[in-house]
């Protein structure tokens, strides 16, 4: 496991190869996955260890992904404590009863290990079936999640979650911090089981202005994150997050995920002492391969001046992609980046 290039670059050591995989790798643009899920809910899913395992492995069969992101949702912790939250196809997570007062904070228990044994279960299958493939944690950010709650479901402005900010600023911090509990204590989970890094995602932040970022989001985060701090290595992603890149760092995160919109050269002098995790814009798999190959070279082109470079998509992968695409993409980030000892290097030590 040492030799994981994934790993390697994590720590800020030279991996034999820049090590890619893909947010959303295991879901829904691949044909194995629809057949797998068929007639299963989201969360039923989720909750089924055997099949959270094939699921997880899908991609990594199928494209040779240098790290497994294990298949479960951001939501899936929120309803492991009883709150009637699910996932509806094509839209997202919608909640029975928003939470707006100060007695909805109280709604929130904190997360017991107890409630989530599926997950437990699912890691060490997976544990087994990876063999030297990290496996990668993960967990929504307290202002991600609040923003479902708080606004019922997706939203495009977060308008009430922001308002609520503002005018009953103890209800946010209520919220937020056992939000930030429950993340902790699922990313400990996830950890003790066997996931060897974990990713906080923070989807939505780039919504909030620097300053509200600071005062309603960073402490939460950097709560949540300290969960799992000095036992593995901690990625933080969110998306339109270019105002904020440094304000991010400062949850501790080791390395800061990118989205498409900065380009890496840029997000390096910013950032000259992280690891980058990104960014090739997910609408490149659509295009024809000629682009997806000029625009793959020129993030690992970018990426040059980073203290160290994960590759992946600046945001997840999205429902129309072709799989075939993806498979080019690992193969021209792995040629271009691998200097593994040939055998013959080899049988000369
Ligand atoms: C915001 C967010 C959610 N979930 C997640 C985020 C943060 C990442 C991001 O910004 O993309 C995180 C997530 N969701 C899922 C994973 C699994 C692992 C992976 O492949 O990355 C991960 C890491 C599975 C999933 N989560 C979901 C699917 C699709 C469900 C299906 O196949 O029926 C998958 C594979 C559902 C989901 N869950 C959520 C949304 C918005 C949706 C899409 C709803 C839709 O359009 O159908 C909430």
């Amino acid at each position: 496991m040492s030799q994981s290039p994934f790993l390697a670059a994590c720590r800020g050591e030279e991996p034999s190869r820049t090590p890619v995989w893909f947010m959303r790798q295991a879901g829904r643009s691949l044909p194995e996955y629809k057949e797998a899920r068929a007639g299963t809910s989201m969360l039923e899913a989720c909750r089924t260890p055997e099949l959270v395992a094939e699921i997880t492995m899908q991609p990594v069969r199928r494209y040779g992904v240098d790290a497994a992101i294990f298949f479960s949702d951001i939501v899936v912790p929120i309803a492991a404590i009883g709150v009637d939250i699910e996932i509806v196809p094509g839209t997202g997570p919608v909640v029975a009863e928003p939470f707006r007062t100060e007695d909805d904070v109280k709604r929130l228990r904190n997360l017991d290990p107890c409630d989530v044994t599926y997950i437990t279960e699912a890691i060490g299958l997976l544990v087994k079936d990876l063999g030297d493939t990290p496996l990668i944690g993960f967990a929504g950010a307290p202002f991600t999640l609040a923003s479902y709650l708080i606004e019922g479901g997706p939203s495009r402005d977060h308008a009430k979650t922001k308002a609520l900010m503002h005018s009953a600023p103890e209800v946010w911090h209520g919220i937020a911090s056992r939000l930030a509990a429950i993340c902790g204590e699922f990313l400990r989970v996830q950890v003790e089981a066997g996931a060897q890094a974990v990713q906080l995602f923070d989807s939505w932040a780039g919504a909030l202005s620097e300053a509200d970022y600071r005062r309603f989001a960073l402490p939460h985060s950097t709560a949540a994150l300290a969960g799992v701090a000095q036992s593995v290595p901690r990625i933080h992603f969110g998306v339109g997050t270019g105002h904020l890149l440094e304000a991010m760092t400062e949850t501790g995160a080791e390395v800061s995920g990118v989205d498409f919109r900065i380009p890496l050269d840029q997000a390096a002098k910013r950032l000259p002492d992280k690891v980058l995790q990104g960014n090739l814009d997910p609408a490149l798999i659509l295009a024809d391969d000629a682009a997806l190959l000029a625009e793959t070279d020129a993030v690992l082109d970018a990426a040059q001046s980073a203290k160290g470079h994960i590759f992946n998509l600046g945001h997840g992968v999205l429902p129309d992609s072709d799989p075939e695409k993806l498979k080019l993409v690992v193969d021209r980030v792995h040629e271009r980046t691998g200097h593994e000892r040939t055998g013959g290097e080899a049988a000369r030590r």
